[in-house]
């Protein structure tokens, strides 16, 4: 065991259906992961079992040498931060409020911020480029908007590990392409460990250091390039209309 993430025999689903079983992956710290797979593969229950929202059937994941699934919900709120796809409807509360929501594992009960949570907050907010929109009330934001100021909450809340469930869901090329260049900034210059579920799996071969692949009810952990050369990207659509070219690292249509 290092003291990366590490997933041993891990099984999830729901209930009495078990959709992947035996999940067994490392993978290091400070890494941008990217969980790709065909639709209903099971990419957002792993994430939902990696952040607790739902139980495993079977397993242990340990982060940093400590076993998540023993962690307390104050411990859990230290190490991992969510951003799920679903719209958050809560309303009458500007950007800046919502941010700040991400330091709630650090304040009391009154939620009362010290000047470190504020500056964490603004820090956040710039990071993520949204200094024009605190004031906007978080129901009047657009996709593209209301995603970077989700992250910004995460980023708000400080911790090592960010789990993302799609980020890039229902935003155009330049958007997308924003939050994953943000999210590489987080790893790359702010030490965080991201971890997202993904369809962009063009950008995610690009932009990632590591990926989960999820292809009939296996998980294979990798380096993009290696998945490339040993032809596990070309069997995620085998028998479909779609070709993965290797050589511009892009998919066509037959
Ligand atoms: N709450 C639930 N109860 C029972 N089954 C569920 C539940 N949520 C999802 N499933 C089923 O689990 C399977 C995997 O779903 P999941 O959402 O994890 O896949 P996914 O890879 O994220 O898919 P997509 O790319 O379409 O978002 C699907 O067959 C889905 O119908």
């Amino acid at each position: 065991m290092n003291k990366g993430i590490n997933i041993s025999n891990l099984s999830i689903g729901y209930q009495k259906k078990t959709l992947i079983e035996a999940i067994n992956v490392d993978s290091n710290l400070c890494q941008f992961i990217s969980i790709i797979g065909r639709n209903g593969e099971g990419k957002s229950t792993l994430i939902k079992t990696l952040t607790s929202l739902i139980e495993p059937i079977k397993g242990d994941i340990s982060v940093a040498g400590k076993l998540l699934f023993k962690l307390s919900e104050a411990e859990k709120s230290k190490l991992i931060s969510v951003v799920l796809t679903n719209k958050i409807s809560i309303h009458n509360i500007n950007v800046f409020d919502f941010v700040a929501y991400g330091r709630y594992p650090y304040t009391n009960w009154l939620g009362i911020k010290t000047n470190n949570d504020k500056t964490i907050i603004s820090e956040a907010i710039s990071l993520c480029n949204i200094n024009h929109l605190t004031t906007k009330l978080y129901t009047e934001l657009s996709d593209g908007e209301r995603q970077k100021v989700n992250i910004a909450r995460a980023i708000a809340q400080d911790t090592p590990i960010i789990v993302l469930d799609e980020p890039t869901a229902h935003l155009d090329l330049v958007n997308k392409i924003e939050v994953f260049k943000l999210l590489k900034l987080l790893v790359e210059k702010h030490q965080k460990t991201i971890i997202i579920s993904t369809h962009q799996i063009e950008l995610a071969l690009q932009l990632s250091n590591t990926v989960w692949l999820i292809n009939q009810q296996k998980v294979i952990s990798a380096t993009p390039n290696e998945l490339i050369k040993n032809g596990e990207i070309d069997k995620l659509f085998a028998n479909t209309d779609v070709i993965f070219n290797p050589a511009t690292n892009s998919f066509t249509v037959k």
